[in-house]
Parts: C-alpha cells; structure tokens; sequence
C-alpha cells in the first residue's frame, strides 16, 4: 500500500518517513536542530514548492525541550509556536490551519506530531475536510494518504536510530529516507535512515 508520507509518535519515540512516488531522489541532512529533506545531487529540477523543508527540529521551550515534525513547511511555525511557550495543540493546530493542505494535484494533507520533554506527544493533520490534533498514549500514526486519521501504531524502536530505520523498513511503498527521533536523559538523540 501507499500512504505517502507518515509520522508516528509515541510518548518517547517519534519517526517520519519520507515516501514517494514523484519525488524519490531526496535525502535527509542533519544542520543545527533541524532535521531537513532535500534533493540529491543527481535529482531533477523542480518547482514544486512542498519537496525540500525542515521535517524535524528540536527546540527549547519554556518547560523544556520539544520535537517538532512532519511533512512540510509547517514544522517551523510549530517549533516557532513551542519556542515562544505555546502549548503543543495551539501549536499544532494554529500552524496546520494557517498553512492548510497542499494546493496540488493531490490535495495533500499536512502531519504533524510534537514530542514534549515532559512526556506529553500530540499528532495532527489538516486535509481539505478536516483539522485534527489529538493527545497521544501510545504509538499512533498519520499518512497523508489513506492512512489519514490518526490510528494505533506497532513502533516497537526505543531510540532514534531504531525508529529512523524501523519506519524505513515498513512495508508501506515507496521509502525514500527517514528520520528518528527519541527523550534520552540528556535530552533529545535524532537520527536520519537515507538507506545508503
Ligand atoms: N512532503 C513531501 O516530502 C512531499 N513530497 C511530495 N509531496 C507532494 O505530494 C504530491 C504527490 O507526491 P507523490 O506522488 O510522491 O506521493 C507531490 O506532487 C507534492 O505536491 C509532498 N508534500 C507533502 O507530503
């Protein structure tokens, strides 16, 4: 099946996965706290503006550090958001609303999902229809593409490399590269899957 890209976050661990059937030459880099999806060197041109964006960032907010990811241009605007003392649904929320789905042939929805140092994760999406953000117990997973309302996820990684290459390695089509990310004592650990 495809489902485009996904998040999946739980209390301690959080993934997104980069799939795609338009778009296969791209890769993760590492820069600062971001996390950043962009083309490869052998990569076609495009002008398609939704293909290269931070996918995840780590930032410090008024109660302590907090991830931020997703599929889009939004993860900014929410790590902003968390930065500046926002609770995550706000952020969440007032981010995806703002940007809206993607005004492209698919409609694409926007994913997002936040991963409090306090323990708390949220996940969320806006399609044409709908703007959800719900509070998150266990592994839960959102798509852009049938799998398009949050649901239970079996993530079994305890840490960012392991949920990096758990999602990568999932039977959904098209993996292109993926990213981790996982609460450590010291704070936050990120980790990129780019199958090479
Ligand atoms: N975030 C991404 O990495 C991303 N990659 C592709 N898209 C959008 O989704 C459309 C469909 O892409 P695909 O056929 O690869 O699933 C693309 O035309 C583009 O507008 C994206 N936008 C949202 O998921």
């Amino acid at each position: 099946m495809y489902v485009g890209r996904f998040v999946v976050v739980g209390p301690e661990v959080g993934a997104y996965r980069v799939s795609s059937r338009s778009f296969p030459n791209r890769q993760l880099t590492a820069r600062d706290e971001a996390l950043t999806v962009g083309p490869t060197a052998d990569a076609p041109e495009t002008d398609n503006p939704y293909v290269s964006y931070n996918c995840l960032r780590v930032v410090d907010t008024p109660t302590g550090e907090t991830a931020a990811l997703g599929n889009g241009s939004h993860v900014d605007p929410i790590a902003e958001k968390l930065e500046l003392g926002y609770p995550a649904r706000d952020a969440l929320a007032e981010s995806l609303l703002a940007l809206d789905y993607e005004k492209d042939d698919y409609d694409t929805p926007r994913i997002a999902a936040t991963l409090g140092g306090d323990g708390e994760a949220l996940i969320g999406t806006v399609r044409k229809d709908a703007l959800l953000v719900e509070t998150v117990e266990e592994p839960t997973l959102v798509a852009t593409y049938e799998e398009d309302s949050p649901r239970a996820f079996d993530l079994e990684a305890d840490s960012a490399e392991e949920a990096a290459s758990e999602v990568y390695d999932h039977e959904f089509e098209h993996a292109v590269c993926a990213a981790g990310v996982a609460r450590t004592d010291e704070g936050f650990e990120t980790a990129i899957e780019n199958g090479d």
